[in-house]
C-alpha cells in the first residue's frame, strides 16, 4: 500500500469549533481505520496574532515539540491566503462572514471548507460555488454529518428496502439556548449582525436528515423548489427562536411526500429522537443528536399489523456507532476533504455543491415567508469591495 497522502490544513479563526475541528485533526486517522490519508495543521489564521498564538498554546501546548515551533502564526486572514504551504483553508467565522471570507480565499486560489450554513443567502452560496468552479478549487460547506459512518450506514438501509416506500419524514434539532438573549445578546447565535438564529444555525441539520432521505443528490431535480409552509417564533432579538418548515418533495415516482423540519434554540430536542422516517413496512428512528447521531433503531411491522393497534411490531434492529480515538466525528468530513485533495477532485460527493444552493434557496424562501432579514451588508453578494 503506498504512503498517506497528507493535507495540510489552514485554520481560519480561533473559535470555538475551530478548536474541535483541530483536535479531530489532531487524532491519528488509523485509530479510525483510515490509512491513506493524514491531516496536518500547518498555519492559524486570526484577525490577530496574540489570538493565533494563544490557539497555538491551547492546541499544542509541548512548546518544544516540531509541530508548535513550525505552525505559523498569522495575524490577518489575507496573510493566511498567500501562505503557500496551505492545502485547505477552514474557515469558522460566525454566518455573516462566511461569505466575504470564502470568498476572498477562493480568490487567492485556495480549497476551501467553509462552516455551515455556507453563506446567509442562495445569492451568495451560488457566486462562491460560481468563483470555485472558474478557479478550479475545492469548495464544501462542513456540513460534516453527511460525512459520517451513521448517516452513511443509513442511506444503505434505505436503499435496502428496510422500511419499504418512504411515506414522511420528521426531523428536529434544537439547543435550549434560553437566557442567551438577555445574558449575550451579542451571541453569534442570537445576534442577527452576525446572521443568528435557529434556522441558519441549526436548520443545516433537521433539513439535511429530512433532504437526505426524500431529495437526495443524484434522484432530485434542483430546478423546482419544494412547495413549503414555514412558521418562526422571533426572539426580542429579532433573530428566530424557532422555526418549523413543512417541506413537499416529489419522488421519483411521481408521488409528493412530506418532510416537517424544526429547529429552535429555546429547547433541546429529547435524546430518544430527533429523526423519524415513516415507510410503508416500518419506520426509522435516529436517536439525538441530529447533528451527530451515534445510533439509529429500524423497526419493521409484522404481518399483522392494523391502524389500530400498536403490538404487532418486530425485527427492531439497532444500529450503534462509536466514535474512535476519542474524536467529536468532524474528523469524517476531513477525511473527506483530504481524499478530494489527494485526488484532484474540487466537489465532494458527499458534500454537493448544487445541493447546498438549493438548501440556501429553501431556507431564503422559509425567511421570506417569515420576514427574517438580516442588516442589508451581511445579505449583499456584491463582490465589488471584496
Ligand atoms: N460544525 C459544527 O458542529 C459547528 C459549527 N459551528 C459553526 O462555526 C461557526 C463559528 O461558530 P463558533 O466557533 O461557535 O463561534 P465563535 O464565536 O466561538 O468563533 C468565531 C470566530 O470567528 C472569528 N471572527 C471573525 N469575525 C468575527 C466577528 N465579527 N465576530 C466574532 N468572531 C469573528 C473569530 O476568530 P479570530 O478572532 O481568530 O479571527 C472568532 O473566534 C459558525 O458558522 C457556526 O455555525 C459552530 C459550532 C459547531
Ligand atoms: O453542531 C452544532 O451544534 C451547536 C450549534 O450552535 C452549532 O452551530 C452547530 O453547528
Amino acid at each position: 500500500m503506498s504512503a498517506p497522502a497528507t493535507c495540510r490544513w489552514g485554520i481560519l479563526s480561533t473559535g470555538w469549533i475551530a478548536g474541535m475541528f483541530v483536535k479531530d485533526l489532531l487524532v491519528d486517522p488509523e485509530t479510525r481505520g483510515v490509512r491513506d490519508i493524514k491531516h496536518e495543521v500547518v498555519a492559524i489564521g486570526s484577525r490577530s496574532v496574540e489570538s493565533a498564538q494563544q490557539f497555538v498554546n491551547q492546541w499544542w501546548p509541548d512548546v518544544d515539540s516540531n509541530a508548535h515551533k513550525r505552525i505559523k502564526r498569522h495575524g490577518s486572514y489575507a496573510e493566511l491566503f498567500r501562505d503557500q504551504a496551505v492545502d485547505c483553508i477552514y474557515i469558522g467565522t460566525p454566518h455573516s462572514h462566511h461569505f466575504d471570507t470564502a470568498y476572498a480565499a477562493l480568490q487567492a486560489g485556495k480549497n476551501v471548507l467553509v462552516e455551515k450554513p455556507m453563506t446567509v443567502n442562495a445569492k451568495q452560496a451560488e457566486t462562491l460555488v460560481r468563483l470555485a468552479r472558474e478557479k478550479g478549487v475545492f469548495l464544501a460547506s462542513a456540513l460534516w454529518t453527511r460525512c459520517l459512518p451513521s448517516t452513511l450506514k443509513l442511506q444503505e438501509v434505505l436503499a435496502s428496502g428496510a422500511i419499504g416506500e418512504i411515506r414522511g419524514v420528521t426531523s428536529e434539532f434544537s439547543i435550549d439556548a434560553t437566557g442567551l438573549v438577555n445574558r449575550d445578546p451579542g451571541h453569534r447565535m442570537v445576534n442577527p449582525e452576525l446572521a443568528g438564529g435557529a434556522l441558519l444555525d441549526l436548520g443545516p441539520y433537521s433539513y439535511t436528515q429530512l433532504a437526505l432521505v426524500l431529495a437526495p443528490h443524484g434522484r432530485t431535480s434542483y430546478d423546482k423548489l419544494p412547495e413549503i409552509s414555514s412558521s418562526m417564533v422571533k426572539t426580542s432579538t429579532r433573530v428566530d427562536a424557532s422555526t418549523t418548515a413543512t417541506l413537499h418533495f416529489e419522488q421519483s415516482d411521481g408521488r409528493i411526500v412530506a418532510g416537517t423540519m424544526t429547529s429552535a434554540i429555546d429547547r433541546h430536542t429529547p435524546p430518544e429522537r430527533c429523526v423519524l422516517i415513516s415507510g410503508s413496512l416500518g419506520y426509522i428512528t435516529i436517536h439525538s443528536p441530529a447533528n451527530n447521531p451515534r445510533s439509529f433503531t429500524v423497526k419493521r411491522y409484522g404481518d399483522s399489523h392494523r391502524f389500530w393497534t400498536h403490538e404487532t411490531e418486530h425485527d427492531a434492529t439497532t444500529y450503534n456507532f462509536g466514535m474512535p480515538g476519542g474524536i467529536f466525528g468532524f474528523a469524517y468530513e476531513a477525511d473527506e476533504v483530504a481524499r478530494c485533495m489527494r485526488d484532484g477532485k474540487t466537489e465532494s460527493e458527499l458534500l454537493p455543491l448544487d445541493e447546498t444552493v438549493y438548501q440556501m434557496k429553501i431556507f431564503d424562501e422559509i425567511r421570506r415567508q417569515n420576514r427574517l432579514e438580516y442588516p442589508a451588508p451581511i445579505e449583499s453578494f456584491d463582490v465589488s469591495s471584496l
